[in-house]
């Protein structure tokens, strides 16, 4: 078995992952983490998560020194589940002794000059780690995820607006200088566990923010290579992301070019359901799925992309790209086969 500590475990996709650790086939715990002075350390696991009450009542460890060496010496993987700067701070300790790292956080997906400073508020300072850190959007990146020691798992609205329009980049389908809109709303859970007055119950209302520059523009358009257009919304309810993609296509483009190029992409790559009806968020929460539907009026496509923001929009994907690195059955601890 393979050995994983979950650094930020009892966050929502922390928890998320030790729940998914805990059933794989070729994984097990190394110890769930939270930071040094949480007010959650030592408490269990299933204490703030009782869902899994009787399956992970292991306790949540503060991340001090004693920690890091345990770590050091006892995992084999470390999963971080923490805040950009967190990650940006933890991973080359980890990468350095050796251990590989997957990291949920958006600290080493996009390089490029001043990118961090400008969308991140702060000064990457490890652009080697930068620079051969994988892009950990499964279904399109394996070479890369397979060979790599630091994977870092795609975000959530890019795994869903990149798993839509790729194909279509990839065919040459797109019109040159257009720029794909994506609309999407994400359920509450996208902005962490954390309490805050937006993210309060009686406070949420569907509205949109990050108006022109939310920084998951920039990690499409690098990883689509296509500039794009990102509108996300904070919708009142849970877990979910629906995104709704509009495309100009270029003239000649037939619907069966259309068909073709999903089904190549996505036939045989189970995680990605190629719906035939309008994806809707009740079908992907809770699971590892994305599902994928689309219509076009002459040379105007729309695309609707639905995933769990939690899970292939983070823990699942971790696991996949565990798979992938890893040599496991593809969907090993995600679907039974
Ligand atoms: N929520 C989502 O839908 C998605 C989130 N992500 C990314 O995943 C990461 C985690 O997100 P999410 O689970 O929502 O966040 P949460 O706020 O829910 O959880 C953060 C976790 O990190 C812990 N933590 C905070 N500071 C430290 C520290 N210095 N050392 C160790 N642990 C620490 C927290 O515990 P404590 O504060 O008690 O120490 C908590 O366990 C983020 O980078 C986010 O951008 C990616 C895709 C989707
Ligand atoms: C609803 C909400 O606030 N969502 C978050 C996105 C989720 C997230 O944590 O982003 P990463 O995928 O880049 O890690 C946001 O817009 O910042």
């Amino acid at each position: 078995m393979l050995k994983a500590a979950i650094i930020g475990a009892s966050g929502y996709t922390g928890a998320e992952l030790a729940g998914l650790v805990k059933v794989h086939p070729e994984l097990s715990l190394a110890g769930l983490y939270v930071s040094e002075g949480s007010l959650d350390g030592h408490k269990a696991f299933s204490s703030l998560h009782p869902r899994w009450r009787g399956l992970i009542d292991e306790p949540l460890l503060p991340l001090d020194d004693e920690a890091l060496s345990r770590i050091h010496t006892e995992a084999d993987i470390v999963l971080l589940a923490t805040a950009h700067e967190v990650s940006h701070d933890l991973a080359p300790g980890f990468l350095a002794k050796g251990i590989k790292v997957f990291d949920l956080s958006g600290a080493f997906r996009v390089p490029g000059e001043g990118f961090y400073e400008r969308f991140y508020g702060f000064a990457h300072q490890h652009s080697d780690w930068l620079a051969q850190a994988a892009y950990g959007l499964a279904e399109w990146n394996q070479a890369a995820i397979q060979k790599a020691k630091l994977i870092a798992v795609a975000g959530c609205y890019p795994t869903a607006a990149l798993t839509a329009l790729k194909p279509l980049q990839n065919a040459g389908f797109i019109a040159d200088n257009n720029k794909p809109i994506i609309s999407a709303v994400s359920g509450v859970t996208g902005a962490g566990r954390k309490a805050s007055l937006a993210t309060s119950f009686s406070e949420i209302s569907f509205k949109p923010y990050g108006v022109l520059n939310h920084r998951h523009q920039p990690e499409i358009s690098h990883h689509l290579d296509n500039q794009v257009v990102f509108q996300p919304h904070l919708g009142n309810f849970i877990r979910g992301i629906l995104a709704t993609i509009y495309v100009q296509l270029n003239d000649d483009v037939t619907d069966e070019q259309i068909a073709q190029a999903y089904h190549q992409a996505y036939d045989g790559q189970k995680i990605v359901r190629l719906t035939g009806q309008w994806p809707q968020i009740n079908d992907v929460a809770g699971t590892p799925f994305c599902d994928l539907h689309w219509a076009r009026d002459g040379n105007q496509l729309i695309i609707v992309s639905a995933i769990d923001n939690l899970l292939k929009g983070a823990a699942s994907q971790a696991i996949q790209c565990i798979n992938i690195n890893q040599g496991f059955s593809p969907l090993a601890g995600l679907v039974q086969e």
